[in-house]
């Protein structure tokens, strides 16, 4: 006992008992856990359902009675802990780390959700038509208020919202669409079952009991992100009757990114509650630890959010870790920002020795805030402006990896990149290696009965397949060129839009002035054109980057995870929107409504950016580098030079 105390790894070692205490107390208490970046949430986590189920735990050598005792109510009772992550991900490392275990279930906030009102038609309905009268009163009042009568959008916003009403009412029952796959009037999206559950919770007691009945723990991991609707439902039903129903909340208010969560849950958590503490940092170097805590300590003009955290410590065996910030102007070509950001990759490389800094090297991960400036970072800028024509939404990979690309293009992104993978160092395939992506897809099967008509069809692939390979080891060969050797003999089964862009040899319409509305034909017409002419390997490095499996990300989606090195690159100038401002955390002045925000105590640009900062530089565990394009990078450099962040030597201009 007395080593584990000494060991100042071991700081935390209690949190876990401490945890199952309040769970298996009479009462038991609700509790909100402050686990700071790389503070071994999951595993914080997975030992505490460990103990408190007896599961997994057959071979410890002393179980606390209590939690043997709650462990056997729990089955007694047929009730189980319910888990509930910020991505599926996630809920797939806990259940593989927590292995099997009949008395947890571990799902997303949707999956929860869903889980709880499924099959409760009437009550979901009444729901719908409740939240659509609300929102029938908003229109109606606001037609109600104008000077001169409602306009004509009101009628026809009052028009459709009646006619919803009446769609509605004749629902017999509703099904759960996350993948958007099934369309039709009983078809629930996300948010709506999001919503739905909230509202549900907030007016049926029946529910409530339900709830409680089955879950008398459920515990929340990232709870700084999750809805505060559904959130706020749980407190209610938890303040009901605080002995039946202990809700965990497991965060870091330092890593909220999401609109979605509480603005300062740790402040909301009510009084009796316990707050567990985890005070270690298992991920990063102590260098990089460092700045972390230094960078959420800063008093910087434009903050409103309180300082209030817990100081992390490294693991006493990390005691070292690289940190350098690198300032230039932004007003730097996109060439020449590229090729800068390359000379500060050689520069980590020559101040850690790693070849994993060389440029373009995977062994670091490079960070951008925004799809499309890693897509130029990435070389697959134009594929990635046509696909985002094509369907916006599907090209901007998520923390939960569920995006796939525009419906109409996935012959292209599978099939045909499948059997791109059998192209070995530009070499003809092997005959096995094609047969294999054909059976894959059903080709096959699909062969005709009649012999000559299929040896005929075969000998039609081989060509095709042959056409094919010549193509792809063309340089700066085109989509439309690949396409050509697929679709003449059709070697797949193609989406109907695209073979219909194939065929069209119209040229496209021009793009539209600057914030001008685009007809969506037009707008797909341009998209389908862009992505024919566009060249083919920019599809690849799209598809590597829509898996996660590219070097490069954006600064939201590394939620969660970590890497080795990490270079975040902050440029206010190329991302759109200004939700962000990295320029006013290095000295630049306050916006305009910053200022106002400041004087209303409401969140600024500054507290956002901040806490992206945290999040993208506590993802490295052992070198960082930070690239900012200033709008004055001698300022900005002046100013890191005397900021308390950085030490003499760290703060460098970006290489010319
Ligand atoms: N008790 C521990 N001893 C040694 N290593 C640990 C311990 N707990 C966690 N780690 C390691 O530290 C790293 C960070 O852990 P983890 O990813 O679970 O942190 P986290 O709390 O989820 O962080 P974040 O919120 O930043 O994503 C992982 O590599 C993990 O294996």
């Amino acid at each position: 006992m007395a080593a584990v105390k000494d060991d100042p790894n071991e700081r935390d070692a209690g949190v876990v008992d401490e945890i199952v205490g309040y769970v298996t107390s009479t009462p038991p208490r609700s509790f909100f856990l402050f686990a700071g970046a790389g503070s071994g949430k999951t595993r914080t986590l997975v030992a505490v359902l460990r103990k408190l189920t007896g599961v997994g735990m057959e071979d410890a050598q002393v179980e606390p009675a209590p939690a043997i005792r709650f462990a056997r109510e729990l089955r007694a009772r047929a009730q189980t802990i319910r888990v509930i992550t910020y991505t599926k991900n996630a809920a797939l490392v806990v259940t593989g780390r927590l292995g099997t275990n009949d008395l947890t279930e571990i799902a997303t906030i949707h999956s929860f959700c869903w889980d709880l009102i499924s099959g409760f038609d009437d009550d979901i309905r009444e729901a719908l038509l409740a939240m659509n009268a609300d929102a029938l009163q908003k229109v109606r009042d606001a037609a109600a208020g104008r000077k001169n009568g409602p306009t004509d959008k009101d009628k026809e916003k009052i028009g459709e919202l009646e006619t919803k009403a009446a769609a509605l009412a004749a629902i017999p029952q509703f099904t759960y669409s996350p993948d958007r796959k099934r369309h039709g009037d009983g078809a629930l999206n996300h948010s709506q079952v999001l919503a739905l559950a909230s509202w549900l919770l907030k007016q049926r007691p029946t529910l409530r009991r339900i709830l409680r009945d089955q879950h008398p723990v459920i515990l929340i991991d990232e709870s700084q992100d999750t809805m505060k609707g559904i959130l706020d439902a749980l407190l209610e039903v938890v303040a009901e009757d605080p002995s039946r129903l202990i809700l965990g909340l497991l965060g870091d208010h330092r890593q909220r990114i999401y609109l979605d969560g509480h603005a300062d849950l740790s402040s909301m958590v009510p009084g009796g509650w316990a707050t567990p503490k985890l005070e270690m940092n298992h991920r990063s170097q102590r260098r990089i630890v460092d700045l972390i805590n230094d960078i959420w300590d800063s008093d910087l003009e434009g903050r409103t959010q309180p300082k209030k955290a817990v100081q992390q410590h490294p693991r006493a065996e990390k005691s070292a870790g690289l940190v350098r910030i690198f300032i230039g102007n932004t007003s730097a070509s996109a060439e020449d920002k590229l090729r800068r950001e390359a000379l500060c990759e050689s520069a980590m490389q020559a101040a850690t020795g790693l070849a994993d800094w060389k440029p373009g090297n995977s062994g670091h991960k490079v960070l951008a805030l925004e799809h499309s400036l890693v897509a130029r970072r990435g070389n697959f800028l134009e594929i990635f402006e046509a696909l985002s024509l094509l369907d916006p939404d599907s090209v901007r990979p998520d923390a939960n990896g569920d995006v796939s690309g525009p419906s109409a293009v996935q012959m292209l992104l599978r099939e045909v990149m499948d059997l791109a993978d059998c192209i070995k160092d530009g070499g003809a395939p092997s005959d096995f290696a094609v047969m294999e992506v054909l059976h894959r897809y059903g080709r096959l099967q699909e062969l005709p009965e009649d012999g000559e008509a299929r040896t005929h069809l075969l000998k039609a692939y081989q060509q095709a397949v042959e056409n094919f390979v010549k193509v792809c080891v063309k340089p700066a060969v085109t989509v439309r060129e690949v396409l050509e050797s697929v679709l003449q003999v059709g070697l797949f089964e193609p989406d109907k839009r695209l073979v219909a862009a194939f065929n069209n040899t119209n040229p496209p319409p021009p793009a539209p002035k600057p914030r001008q509305p685009e007809p969506l034909e037009n707008r797909l017409a341009r998209g389908w054109h862009r992505l024919l002419e566009s060249p083919w390997i920019q599809l690849r490095r799209f598809k590597t980057y829509l898996s996660g499996k590219s070097h490069l990300a954006t600064h939201q989606v590394v939620k969660g995870s970590e890497f080795d090195h990490v270079m975040v690159v902050m440029d206010d100038e190329d991302a759109a929107g200004n939700l962000f401002a990295y320029d006013r955390l290095f000295g630049a002045p306050l916006g305009d409504s910053d200022v106002k925000n400041v004087e209303e105590g409401k969140e600024t640009s500054i507290d956002r950016t901040l806490r992206l900062l945290y999040v993208t530089s506590s993802r490295a565990k052992e070198s960082l580098a930070l690239v900012l394009w200033a709008k004055d990078g001698l300022k900005a450099l002046e100013y890191a030079q005397k900021s308390k962040w950085f030490k003499p030597g760290e703060v460098l201009a970006i290489p010319e």
